[in-house]
């Protein structure tokens, strides 16, 4: 029996590995509970069909989602597609959601597939995402996903932990994003590299499980290996509401007098808004730093920030107004659930009143597929990513903001503080 406290890391890798006593750094045999691709899922099938004989060893934990670029823009794609289909269909594999379910890691949380204290690899690096469910989710590459179809397991190295304790209250037009954006932006882009990050304090247990998305994507940008927000009744919930059984027998919490590398404390009651400046997610500024600055594109897409909240606080600000005649404005709800409740909640009428054109669900401009910009060209984004050329033209600029700040700069045209509009 172990006597030493353990991280949530090194409980989750336990669990999945078998092994006791995995300290950071030991490297381990885990089994998956889901390993998840996404559009170019080919790649695995391409590589898996060259493994003579090889046969799935648990069909029911592949997971495959059509969403960076979806629906098919070139017959190449819609080939690339098809042949994911009919694998999945020749080989049992019932978790596969197609071009209409929206963006990976969104479609699998809200369908179900991920429960607390699971691992999960996917082909994408924002997979730590599934730690605002209080499961282990990481990225790997394509031949990795392969090599767990056939083997159902994958080495992994324990990895140490990164206390981040969030208080205080979120002051009016500061959101999660601009909680992650001010980390990244003091952490650095390689601050956390390699190490699972914990998110801890009262303000953690106040936000909703979608603003704890919010956190464990961005986490991704200082170079996690994953994220995690201890579960509670609000998780347990969104888990039932997904279709999960009993996601409480499964949930995992670290020790109280666990180690960790390094503890950050941050009291986020005099927090402003943040905006991150191209082409490097740590190049973070106070919004008062480059308000003002003229903008051609707002995005509002992701799996960062399109979520249901993200599109009420959109269109709290848009409602009755219109956006800057000198900007367009893009918004690609994340997922076909995030799209029928907002078309429900009459979310739509109001960004389209307001001059936005709607999008189908998945990554979209965020992948760079739709939305491209011209030489010269700048958006303000609410994604996670503003590197160079992401979003069309290597001459353009990409910023990183909250919703709320995205909406504020629509209906003016450049960056400007959702203070303003809010007040
Ligand atoms: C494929 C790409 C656009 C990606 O989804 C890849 C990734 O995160 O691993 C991204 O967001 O950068
Ligand atoms: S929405 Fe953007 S960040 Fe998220 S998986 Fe798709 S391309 Fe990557």
């Amino acid at each position: 029996m172990s006597t030493t406290a353990k991280t949530f890391a090194q409980k989750a890798l336990e669990r999945a590995s078998g092994v006791n006593d995995l300290k950071p750094g030991d490297i381990a045999d885990v089994a998956p509970d889901i390993y998840m691709s996404h559009t170019a899922s080919w790649r695995c099938i391409a590589a898996f069909e060259k493994l003579d004989g090889a046969v799935l060893k648990h069909p029911e934990r592949v997971a495959m989602v059509m969403d960076h670029i979806s629906p098919a823009r070139t017959s190449l794609v819609a080939s690339q597609h098809r042949r994911s289909r009919q694998f999945a269909e020749a080989r049992g594999i019932d978790k596969f959601f197609d071009v209409q379910e929206g963006i990976c890691h969104l479609a699998l949380m809200e369908n179900g597939c991920v429960r607390p204290g699971d691992v999960i690899i996917g082909t994408d690096s924002h997979s730590t995402i599934y730690g605002a469910l209080g499961a282990l989710g990481t990225g790997v590459g394509f031949s990795e996903i392969t090599a767990a179809w056939a083997l159902g397991t994958i080495w992994m190295m324990t990895p140490e932990s990164i206390k981040i304790s969030l208080e205080g209250r979120l002051p009016l037009g500061v959101y999660p994003k601009d909680i992650m954006l001010k980390l990244i932006g003091d952490l650095t882009a390689d601050g956390a590299t390699y190490k699972s990050i914990e998110f801890h304090g009262g303000l953690t247990r106040d936000l909703s499980v979608s603003e704890r998305m919010t956190l464990c994507n961005l986490s991704m940008e200082m170079g996690c290996k994953n994220a995690y927000v201890p579960p509670d009744e609000k998780t347990f919930e969104f888990c039932r509401a997904a279709g999960v059984e009993n996601p409480e027998n499964s949930a995992l919490y670290p020790d109280e007098d666990a180690t960790y590398s390094e503890t950050v404390n941050l009291d986020v009651s005099t927090l402003e808004p943040q905006i991150a400046c191209p082409h490097v997610v740590d190049n973070v500024k106070p919004i008062s730093d480059v308000a003002g600055l003229k903008l051609d594109q707002v995005f509002v897409g992701s799996c960062a920030n399109a979520k249901y909240d993200d599109l009420v606080e959109v269109a709290s600000i848009l409602k009755g107004r219109k956006i800057s005649p000198t900007v367009r404005m893009m918004v690609t709800p994340g997922s076909r659930g995030i799209l029928k409740r907002a078309t429900e909640e009459g979310l739509l009428s109001i960004l389209i009143d307001a001059g936005a054109l709607i999008t189908n669900p998945g990554c979209g401009g965020c992948a760079g597929d739709g939305g491209a910009m011209g030489d010269g060209e700048v958006t303000l984004s609410t994604a996670n990513r503003n590197f160079r050329g992401r979003m069309g033209s290597y001459e353009s600029d990409i910023y990183l903001s909250s919703p709320a700040t995205a909406a504020a700069s629509a209906l003016t045209g450049s960056i400007t503080d959702p203070r303003e509009v809010l007040k």
